[in-house]
C-alpha cells in the first residue's frame, strides 16, 4: 500500500486554482521534499493531505485511507506554517491533552510528552508556558506535538524557517534519526538542507508538480560540481578542458563550475583534476559528483 496516492488532485479557492491536476504516487522510506516558489500550492497540498480542505476535483489516500478519517488517527500527523500553541497552558500540558486526544491513558500521555520533548531537547522547558520561549523553541515545541504516537507519515511545513542555525542542523538530525520508522515530507525553501536530507524532490509551479527529482541519481551522473577558492576563471576552464574525456565546463556562479565528462573511468577525472590543481598550486573548496539540488531544477544541462 502507498504512503499518499494523488489522483488528479486539484483545489480552487473561488476563481484562484491553487492546485491542478496532482497525480503521483510516495512510497514509504527516507524523506521526501516539497519544493516550489511562494504561492505554488505547497500549503494547500499539505491542507489536503492533512483532511483540513476538501479538493475541488480528483482523489487522494494517505496509507489507503481518506485524510483525516478515523483509521489515520496517530497514524499521520503535520506540523502546519502556522502553527500556534495555547498561550494559557503550559507546555507539557498541551502536549499530555493532545496525546490522550490519540488515545494514550493520561499517564502514558503525559510520558509521552516528555518523550517528544525531549527528541526536540526540550526537557527542561516542559513546565513553562508558550509566551516565555522564543520563536524558534515555540517551533520545536510544535515540531514535538507532531511526533506524538511516533506516527508513519509526518508533514513538515517550513520545519526550520526562523530557527538558527544550531537548531536547524538539530531538527536535521532528528528527521535522519526517526526517518525509517517514520516518513518525513518536508516544504522548505532551503536547497542545501533538502539536499542533506531528502532522496526524492517534488517541485510544484503554479499549482502543478512539474518535476520529481532523485537527489540519489547524482551518483550516476556524469557531472561534477567543482568550488574553488579564489581563481581565474579563464585559465581554469582552459585547462581543464585539455583534460580527457572532458565536454564541458561552466562557471555556474562565482567560482563553482559545473562539468560535463564522458570518462567512463571511476575517479579519473576527479584524479586528473586534483593533479592539475597541484600543478598550478589552486585551491579547491570541494568536488562534489554530479549537480546540485539548484542546477537540476533551475537549469536545463
Ligand atoms: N484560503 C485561501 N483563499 C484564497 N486563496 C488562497 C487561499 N489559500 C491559498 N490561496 C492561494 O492559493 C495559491 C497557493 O497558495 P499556497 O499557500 O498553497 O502556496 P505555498 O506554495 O504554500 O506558498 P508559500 O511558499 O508562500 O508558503 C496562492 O496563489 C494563494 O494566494
Amino acid at each position: 500500500m502507498s504512503l499518499v496516492s494523488c489522483k488528479g488532485l486539484s483545489k480552487s479557492y473561488g476563481s484562484k486554482q491553487a492546485l491542478k491536476q496532482v497525480t503521483i504516487t510516495l512510497e514509504a522510506g527516507s524523506p521526501i521534499a516539497l519544493v516550489g516558489p511562494n504561492g505554488a500550492g505547497k500549503t494547500t497540498l499539505f491542507s489536503l493531505l492533512c483532511g483540513y480542505i476538501k479538493p475541488s476535483a480528483g482523489e487522494v489516500s494517505l496509507l489507503g485511507a481518506k485524510p483525516g478519517s478515523a483509521e489515520l488517527l496517530g497514524r499521520v500527523s503535520s506540523l502546519p506554517q502556522d502553527a500556534a500553541l495555547d498561550p494559557n497552558l503550559d507546555i507539557i500540558t498541551q502536549l499530555t491533552l493532545f496525546a490522550t486526544l490519540q488515545g494514550f491513558s493520561t499517564k502514558a500521555a503525559k510520558a509521552e510528552g516528555i518523550r517528544v520533548l525531549g527528541l526536540v531537547d526540550l526537557a527542561d522547558s516542559a513546565q513553562q508556558k508558550p509566551k516565555s520561549l522564543s520563536h524558534g523553541m515555540s517551533k520545536r515545541v510544535s515540531i514535538a506535538q507532531a511526533l506524538i504516537g511516533s506516527p508513519e507519515l509526518v508533514l513538515l511545513d517550513e520545519p526550520t524557517a526562523g530557527l538558527d542555525p544550531a537548531n536547524a542542523k538539530k531538527i536535521r538530525e532528528l528527521v535522519k534519526t526517526l526517518s525509517g520508522k517514520t516518513t518525513f515530507i518536508i516544504s522548505s525553501h532551503n536547497l542545501d538542507e533538502l539536499e542533506k536530507l531528502c532522496d526524492q524532490v517534488l517541485y510544484l509551479e503554479q499549482g502543478q508538480l512539474s518535476q520529481s527529482v532523485s537527489v540519489k541519481e547524482s551518483q550516476h551522473e556524469d557531472y561534477l560540481t567543482l568550488t574553488m577558492q579564489q581563481c581565474d576563471a579563464g585559465e581554469l576552464v582552459s585547462e581543464v578542458m585539455q583534460l580527457g574525456d572532458i565536454s564541458s565546463i561552466e562557471e555556474r556562479q562565482p567560482n563553482e563550475f559545473l562539468i560535463k565528462h564522458n570518462s567512463g573511468e571511476n575517479y579519473a577525472i576527479e584524479i586528473a583534476l586534483l593533479s592539475l590543481f597541484k600543478q598550478h598550486n589552486w585551491q579547491y573548496k570541494a568536488v562534489l559528483k554530479g549537480r546540485t539540488l539548484e542546477e537540476k531544477l533551475f537549469s536545463k544541462p
